[in-house]
């Protein structure tokens, strides 16, 4: 079996009385694209923060690129490109100039630099703006030049924290076309994210975490298979509708969420005759989505 990029075993992260990891463990297999899913407060941040050393776990092992963290936080860190949440490019200088000044203080040889800083302005689409100055380049475009410092080294791993936060619907869409290109490349990734709409599109494979632990893990496939079954069938009505349904369902032993003016009921193929009866028609059958897995699984709304 190949040896995991990140290895977590029953990790413990305290703030003072505050938990934020409890017992997490979690395994990132080498050439995936890893989705780590959960809502605000989760406690991904905090597990991107023990990956690149810059926080101690209290309890519990972390691994990572088969190393101890946070004794080899140094050689590890070279072995990584990070991506993070907050922007913080120097927007006085261009986007080329942003690239090479990384390059000089990271691993590369000084006379691979400019090949470095040319394939990565490329992979992200940035060509035509290397030399434009950053404070003159929108919110989408920072992002892409924070993707391009992540890869410039052609990292072994590569982090991803909330790559697309706050970003409109359209720029969104655009980064995750520039984000799945590089799954040709083979790098392995480790992405967070709340938005399950992301994961779906980008990951091989999703952690689900909540409350600080591991509550699924799985290809998307996977996941709903295990959590949601294939169909879900959707009950429309007012609230004692709304109600009378749920409580059939629960009595037949099935799961069921609210979807707004409806009620889904879930593994809907599985249905007992005796309770298609007493429902009737479903207003809507519909194949179940990652959203029907991760609300049944932690109960959030997750937006
Ligand atoms: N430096 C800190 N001091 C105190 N509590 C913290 C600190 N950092 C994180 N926490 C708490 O730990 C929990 C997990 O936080 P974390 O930032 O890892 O979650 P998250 O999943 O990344 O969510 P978000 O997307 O909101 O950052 C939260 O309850 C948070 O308030």
């Amino acid at each position: 079996m190949s040896v995991p990029v990140v290895h977590f075993q029953d990790v413990v992260k305290t703030y003072g009385t505050a938990s934020a990891l409890d017992g997490l463990d979690l395994e990132v297999p080498p050439g995936r694209f890893f989705g780590l899913l959960g809502p605000n407060g989760a406690g991904k941040s905090t597990t991107m923060r023990l990956i690149t050393g810059q926080s101690r776990a209290t309890g519990g092992t972390v691994e990572v690129l088969g190393h101890g963290m946070p004794a080899a936080s140094r050689r590890v860190r070279s072995l990584l490109g990070v991506v993070p949440q907050e922007d913080n490019l120097d927007i006085e200088l261009t986007v080329r100039q942003n690239l090479e000044v990384f390059a000089r203080f990271s691993a590369l040889p000084p006379a691979g630099c400019g090949a470095a800083v040319d394939r990565a302005l490329a992979a992200v689409r940035l060509t035509d703006r290397a030399d434009s100055r950053v404070e003159a380049l929108s919110g989408g475009m920072r992002r892409r030049l924070l993707l391009a410092r992540g890869i410039l080294t052609s990292p072994r791993l590569l982090l991803l924290d909330e790559p697309t936060v706050g970003l409109d619907p359209q720029i969104r869409q655009d980064l995750w076309d520039v984000i799945e290109a590089l799954r040709e490349t083979g790098t392995t990734v480790l992405m967070s994210t709340h938005y399950i709409e992301e994961a779906e599109r980008l990951a091989d494979e999703v952690a689900v975490v909540f409350a600080g632990r591991l509550i699924a893990r799985g290809t998307p496939t996977e996941l709903l298979r295990a959590h949601a079954g294939a169909q879900a069938a959707e009950y429309r009505g007012d609230a004692s509708r709304r109600t009378e349904v749920e409580a059939l369902v629960a009595r037949a032993g099935l799961t069921s969420r609210r979807t707004g003016l409806s009620v889904s009921v879930l593994r809907a193929e599985t249905m007992p005759e005796s309770l298609r009866a007493e429902l009737g028609a479903p207003d809507v059958l519909r194949p179940t989505t990652l959203e029907d897995v991760f609300v049944t699984l932690t109960g959030e709304l997750f937006v």
